[in-house]
């Protein structure tokens, strides 16, 4: 299996400080990757250098093959293979554009524009993917009155129309209801279990939107790797209680995870 990222002692130092802080981790084809971590951990601060939007202060970075700052890399080239969805996304793209627009615009590389001439097949892939994310019957609602859950849901559909070969997501659930939570976690594993779905890597704090088909986790404390490996091995009470600063039990119930603090003696 070849190296989707690799990241060999990787820092990123603003104001004297380290936000990442010697950070070395491999994601491999066909891995899907959870990163967790308490505020503040730098879990975004990473998927910013993985998606090459964030050059690593010391370290280097290698995605799909290209090493960050070296004369032979294109990161122009490089970010069309990267799928990204996460806030900061959803704040570049224009309010006033439909839910299909906003999709569809991906595929050119632009947050916006509808002046283009689309393709019929990317109109159909749109179409496509904003069904698999249960976004069908809001094609023509303006991106800027959607809710939290429904604009995620768009985000994702958008981030896979240029069919990436690695997909980051940041937080997809944040904010959601339990409702809302559940039906995301079930369409994003059954993306995760897609054996020609991207690799996949998702931030979260909550070990509850695990979707199944997930296989490793990343745990950072202050920039630091604590534990990464197969979910199975290192998504253990010790380590969940060391990452989040406080006594925690963790627990596989079925294919889905939960955690809960001790009580206080
Ligand atoms: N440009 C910057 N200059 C200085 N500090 C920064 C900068 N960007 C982020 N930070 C700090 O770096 C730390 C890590 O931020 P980051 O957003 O990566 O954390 P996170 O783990 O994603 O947090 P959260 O879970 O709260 O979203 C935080 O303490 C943040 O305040």
């Amino acid at each position: 299996m070849s190296d989707v990222l690799e990241l060999q002692d990787v820092s990123v130092v603003r104001e004297g400080r380290a936000l990442v802080d010697q950070v070395s981790w491999s994601v491999k084809e066909g891995e899907r990757w959870i990163i967790l971590g308490p505020n503040g951990a730098g879990k975004t601060t990473l998927l910013n250098v993985a998606s090459s939007y964030l050059y690593p202060s010391k370290g280097t970075a290698t995605i799909l093959g290209e090493t960050l700052g070296t004369p032979g890399t294109d990161v122009f080239e490089l970010r069309p293979r990267i799928g990204m969805a996460g806030i900061a996304m959803a704040d570049k793209l224009p309010k006033r554009q439909t839910v299909l627009q906003t999709v569809l615009t991906a595929a050119y590389g632009m947050t916006a524009g509808w002046q283009e001439e689309y393709e019929d097949v990317d109109e159909q892939r749109a179409r496509a993917f904003l069904d698999r994310l249960g976004m069908s019957a809001y094609l023509d609602r303006r991106f800027g009155t959607l809710s939290e859950g429904e604009r995620k849901r768009t985000l994702i559909a958008r981030a896979l129309m240029t069919d990436p070969e690695l997909l980051l997501l940041d937080e997809p659930a944040a904010g959601l209801d339990l409702g809302g939570r559940e039906d995301l976690v079930r369409r994003l594993g059954r993306l995760a279990r897609d054996p020609i779905a991207p690799s996949m890597i998702m931030v979260t704090h909550h070990v509850e939107e695990i979707a199944p088909g997930f296989t490793h986790v990343l745990m950072i404390r202050q920039g630091k790797v604590l534990a990464a490996g197969p979910l199975e091995l290192e998504l253990t009470s010790r380590n969940l209680s060391l990452c989040f600063g406080l006594p925690l039990v963790v627990e596989r119930v079925g294919d889905r995870w939960t955690a809960q603090g001790l009580p206080m003696s």
